[in-house]
Parts: C-alpha cells; sequence; structure tokens
C-alpha cells in the first residue's frame, strides 16, 4: 500500500442482518496487517474502530468516537479545540492513524461529524481545509435504524443543506457501497426478504396480505430456551415466571429491608412501611413454588 495515496471516504450501508459490523472487523483485521508492513513501528495504531454509543462500540470492541478523539459530550462550541497539553496526549496516540472507522453512523449527527473533522485535523496538524486532517473514513450504518438523539431534521447527516458548513462533511463526499444480502436470516429467505420491505416502509402505509400470512405463519413458542420477544411487559413477566417455576424446584423467602436517609440526622433509617411491600413483592414470585415443610 502507497503511504501517501488521497484519503478514502467510503460509507458502507445495508439493512440489518447484511453484515456490515461482520465486514468491518474484516476490514479492520487486514488494514492493519497492511499498515503495519508500511509503519516504522508495526505496534502504531492505524486503524481506529469506533462508534457513537457505548453499546454500540461494546458490540464491535471499538471505542466511543467521544472517547477516542477527546470530544465532550455536550459538543460545545468551546470544547471544538483540545488545549494544547491534551492534544499533545492524543497526537502521541493517534499521530499514525490512517483509518478512521464509524459503527452505526446513523447516529451520528453533522455536529459530531465536525468534531470528528476538527480533532483529526488538529492532531495531524492540517489547514482547515483538509478533509479530516487527511484520515480516511469509513462510515458504517443504515439510515432506516436509529437517528441520533434529540437532533433536528436538518442536522441530520443525510440531509443535503449547502448552507450548513458541515454539509461537506458528508453530503457529495463519501461513496456509497450497499450490501444487499441479510446474512443474519439466510436460512429462511421468505423472512429475510419481507424484513427488507418492513425497513422502508411508512408507519402510514399498511402491510401486504401475503406479509402479513408470512408472519402469521412465524407466530408459534419455539423451544423455551430459545430468546422470545414480546411487545409488553406484562408478557415478559408471565414468561419469566412460568420459566422460573419450570427451573427451579426449591423456594426461598427472602425478607427486604429497605432504608431512608433520615432528614436531621443524615443516618440511615430503616423504613417501615415500605418492608411490607418488598415482601409481598418477593411473596408474588416466590409463593407460587412449593413451601418447604417447617
Ligand atoms: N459473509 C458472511 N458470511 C457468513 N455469515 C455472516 C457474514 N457476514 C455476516 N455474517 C453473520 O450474519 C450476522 C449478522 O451480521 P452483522 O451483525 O455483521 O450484521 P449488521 O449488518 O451489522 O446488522 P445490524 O444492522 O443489525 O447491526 C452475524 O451473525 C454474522 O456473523
Amino acid at each position: 500500500m502507497e503511504k501517501h495515496t488521497e484519503p478514502l471516504h467510503l460509507f458502507i450501508t445495508g439493512g440489518a442482518g447484511t453484515g456490515k459490523s461482520h465486514l468491518i472487523k474484516c476490514i479492520q483485521y487486514e488494514a492493519t496487517r497492511i499498515l503495519a508492513q508500511t509503519s516504522e513501528n508495526p505496534d502504531d495504531l492505524t486503524v481506529l474502530l469506533t462508534a457513537p454509543t457505548g453499546t454500540a462500540a461494546f458490540n464491535i470492541h471499538g471505542l466511543t468516537i467521544h472517547s477516542a478523539l477527546g470530544i465532550f459530550k455536550t459538543l460545545s462550541p468551546d470544547h471544538a479545540t483540545l488545549s494544547e497539553d491534551k492534544i499533545n496526549s492524543l497526537r502521541t496516540k493517534l499521530e499514525n492513524l490512517q483509518i478512521l472507522i464509524i459503527d452505526e453512523i446513523s447516529m451520528v449527527n453533522k455536529k459530531l461529524l465536525f468534531f470528528v473533522h476538527e480533532r483529526l485535523r488538529q492532531v495531524k496538524k492540517r489547514p482547515d481545509k483538509c478533509l479530516f486532517g487527511g484520515v480516511s473514513v469509513i462510515a458504517v450504518g443504515d439510515f432506516y435504524q436509529l437517528p441520533p438523539v434529540k437532533t433536528k431534521r436538518v442536522d441530520k447527516l443525510y440531509v443535503d443543506d449547502p448552507s450548513n458548513p458541515s454539509n461537506q462533511l458528508w453530503n457529495g463526499l463519501f461513496e456509497i457501497a450497499e450490501l444487499d444480502e441479510i446474512m443474519r436470516q439466510r436460512e429462511d429467505g421468505l423472512f429475510a426478504e419481507l424484513l427488507n420491505r418492513l425497513r422502508v416502509k411508512q408507519k402510514n402505509e399498511s402491510l401486504t396480505l401475503f406479509d402479513k400470512r408470512t408472519l402469521t405463519h412465524c407466530f408459534g413458542d419455539g423451544p423455551d430456551e430459545a430468546l422470545h420477544i414480546y411487545s409488553t411487559n406484562a408478557e415478559v413477566d408471565n414468561f419469566n415466571k412460568e420459566m422460573i417455576m419450570k427451573l427451579c424446584t426449591e423456594s426461598k423467602l427472602i425478607e427486604a429491608q429497605d432504608f431512608q436517609k433520615d432528614k436531621t440526622s443524615g443516618k440511615l433509617t430503616l423504613k417501615k412501611e415500605s418492608i411490607a411491600q418488598s415482601q409481598m413483592y418477593v411473596f408474588q414470585y416466590l409463593s407460587f413454588w412449593p413451601r418447604e415443610q417447617e
């Protein structure tokens, strides 16, 4: 791989289960291996795997964008530039970074992407116009999935708004690659195709008769150990209770003790009323099982 190739801006998209996360792990592995050959120190961090939330980052064994690039959650303009001290310590970690991978890009808004651009530019000591400081960016995700929190429509990445200076960081810049084969349900083609149709459906569009039939056909209890998904908490509780009763043969009554802080002394005191409530709660669940003979 040439050391000074033009930076890549690639958006990999596709519906749920098409293998986006799987693919980026492969890209990270291969790119790290290849770039290690051109680095002076093979242990240099050349590829960074990130996601906008902790859960999404955990799923790909990566870091959150905020922690990886020293970005504050508030995204306040005061923090767009880091102090020299902080930027230096970030620079020691990222000075050889060549590829930034961002998973779940649908949850990133224009402001956050601007902070990413700014931070990389500072780390790489590049001028304003140098997009993402010359680092290649591979964004992965599906705009039909979760949107960014508390973001107006115009601040969403895919909304083309030339009046917004951050618009140029996404619209017209990223090349699109689409994965169109669902890998997660690959043994059930009919169901996978139905999921693809649901993906692009509007709330006010009703299901076709064919799709309704396919879904009805999917109803069933399945094996007990399989993950069950219900639409209400009451149904979840019922199923959990049933399973507990099936699996547990012994019962124990545990007395709960609830404490509260005394406003005058500041000490914790036992709360009388709620003990009864707690006991009832425990009893409600445990009384289904046969009690031990006293
Ligand atoms: N090329 C492949 N061959 C076989 N299995 C694959 C392939 N790509 C992905 N998978 C499997 O398909 C499942 C879904 O993949 P993955 O989680 O990467 O999809 P995704 O597009 O990121 O989904 P989501 O949008 O829901 O996060 C995983 O179990 C993964 O191991």
